[in-house]
């Protein structure tokens, strides 16, 4: 849709780039990593969409003639723009898969470069992992609560403007069946879909004949809106007719759609109606702010809805809003850095490190991620990362390694997948999380551990800077 240049950042990295290059540290190695401190929507697990997306940019990043007349407005110095014009990002990216399941306070995504290209790809990285996350992590939820009923996305007209693009995207790879978004599906080959609003109906003096105009139209997917003047008196007898005139016509009429008044009661009336007709085979459709609680009750009433439409709820990320993932340094010019806080949970942890998800020997998930340096490829003992009393043995259990170099000399270095091949990765993914992490309430908190030597180097560096 619309390109994404490096201006696509905070004015703060341009400045803090300039004194880099300007004090001659811009050659400096650093490594960054990418985490989020909070589930979204006090659940259990996030679903980490976002990044080949992201990778495709960060190959293109540069910044354009224009970019260059800008920036030039706003004083800085030639020699800077010069180095920026020339700008490409060549440095590397090791992180978890697109899809994956991922938790709190542990790298999900690590960027070792010179400190100017680490730093100036700091906004992008947050702008595009934080938002996909976020939705297809709610989209997840509806997903494990809707089984195999369909999920349709209808949000765009109620995203945070372009934003509803994005969202289109991860709500896909969170598990929903299509969208309505056309721009979305021309560009991630996501199955569109479309019914008719209640205006169409509006439209025309007689309900009857606005359903049989839009029948002619779709002889397929035809899906009629009935509760615009009153669903079961009129709007069903009107798509019971217009079902029969298609079969006349060896057609067969797709579904109806309800958009208010009590789901589930307006369902199962609707549904008698048609059986009663012999159109066992019209599907029911619904919408109007449904979201996870909603579709958990609809199915808990047994409403017979085999299609849910979901808009601002999904595309909005509510009650989140935002997922709170934050690019901290960890190592930087030869020596490892940290960051100290007064808040044992916000203390960062220093140098390159592997994130490994521990397994039984079967790959059955235990329930916990442990963090090494990069360096060590098994961790024997887990400790807590606040909690000095608190270890694990997990030196008997398999652990598998979750970040992977994906980005290399300005080059992706792993195959690209299609949005599909992303959504069934994050479904098989999901499905080897253990339920009691999927609960709405209360959700079990998947555990953290970091490695020995990790522990100890966190340690000395604390030490190192108490004043
Ligand atoms: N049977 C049901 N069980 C649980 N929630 C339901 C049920 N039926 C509808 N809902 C949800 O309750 C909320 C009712 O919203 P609202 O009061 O705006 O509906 P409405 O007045 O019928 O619709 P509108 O204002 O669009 O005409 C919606 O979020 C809807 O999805
Ligand atoms: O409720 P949401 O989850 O956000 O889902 C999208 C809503 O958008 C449409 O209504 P709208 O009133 O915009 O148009 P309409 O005339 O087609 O009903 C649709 O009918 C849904 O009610
Ligand atoms: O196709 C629909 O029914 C639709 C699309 C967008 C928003 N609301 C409904």
């Amino acid at each position: 849709m619309f390109k994404i240049s490096a201006t696509y950042t905070d004015l703060y990295q341009l400045r803090m780039a300039q004194a880099y290059f300007k004090n001659n540290k811009h050659e400096q190695t650093a490594v960054f990593d990418y985490y989020f401190r909070k589930n979204p929507f006090e659940g259990g697990y996030t679903i980490f969409a976002g990044l080949e997306d992201l990778l495709q940019k960060l190959k293109n990043l540069q910044f354009s003639k224009e970019d260059i007349s800008f920036l030039k407005t706003q004083n800085f110095p030639d020699d800077f723009l010069d180095y920026l014009e020339k700008f490409r990002f060549h440095g590397k990216i090791f992180s978890v898969m697109e899809g994956d399941v991922i938790f709190p306070n542990r790298p999900t995504l690590r960027v070792e470069g010179t400190l100017i290209e680490a730093q100036l790809i700091e906004t992008i990285v947050l702008n595009l992992l934080n938002f996909q996350s976020l939705i297809a992590t709610k989209a997840r939820r509806m997903r494990f609560i809707a089984g195999n009923r369909s999920l349709l996305d209808f949000g765009l007209r109620r995203a945070q403007g372009p934003g509803g693009y994005y969202a289109s995207r991860a709500a896909f790879i969170g598990g929903f069946d299509g969208t309505s978004n056309v721009i979305a599906g021309e560009d991630f080959n996501i199955p569109i879909s479309g019914t008719m609003a209640h205006s169409f109906v509006q439209s025309y003096d007689n309900e009857l004949e606005s359903f049989r105009d839009f029948a002619i139209q779709l002889p397929k997917k035809c899906v009629l809106l009935v509760d615009t003047y009153n669903t079961l008196k009129s709007g069903i007898p009107n798509a019971i007719i217009v079902a029969k005139e298609m079969e006349a016509r060896g057609e067969k009429l797709f579904a109806i759609r309800l958009d208010s008044g009590d789901l589930a009661y307006f369902a199962k009336e609707s549904r008698k109606l048609l059986d009663a007709a012999g159109l066992h085979y019209v599907k029911i459709a619904a919408s109007n702010q449904l979201d996870e609680y909603v579709i958990k009750s609809l199915q808990e009433q047994n409403a017979p809805i085999d299609i849910y439409g979901v808009g601002t709820n999904l595309v909005i990320g509510k009650p989140n809003g935002a997922l709170d993932g934050v690019y901290k340094l960890a190592f930087s010019n030869g020596k490892p850095r940290i960051k100290i806080s007064e808040n044992l949970e916000k203390i960062t942890l220093p140098h390159a490190k592997q994130v490994y998800r521990v397994t039984s020997e079967e790959g059955i998930w235990i329930g916990a991620d442990v963090i090494s340096l990069k360096t060590e490829n098994h961790v024997t003992t887990m400790h807590h990362p606040f909690d000095p009393f608190k270890q694990m043995d997990i030196d008997s259990l398999k652990q598998e390694p979750l970040l992977k170099e994906v980005m290399g000399e300005g080059e992706i270095k792993i195959k690209l997948r299609t949005l599909s091949e992303i959504a069934e990765y994050s479904r098989e993914r999901f499905a080897q999380l253990p339920l009691e992490y999927k609960r709405f309430y209360n959700p079990h908190q998947y555990k953290i551990g970091i490695s020995t030597a990790l522990k100890k180097e966190q340690e000395a560096l604390i030490k190192s800077r108490k004043i």
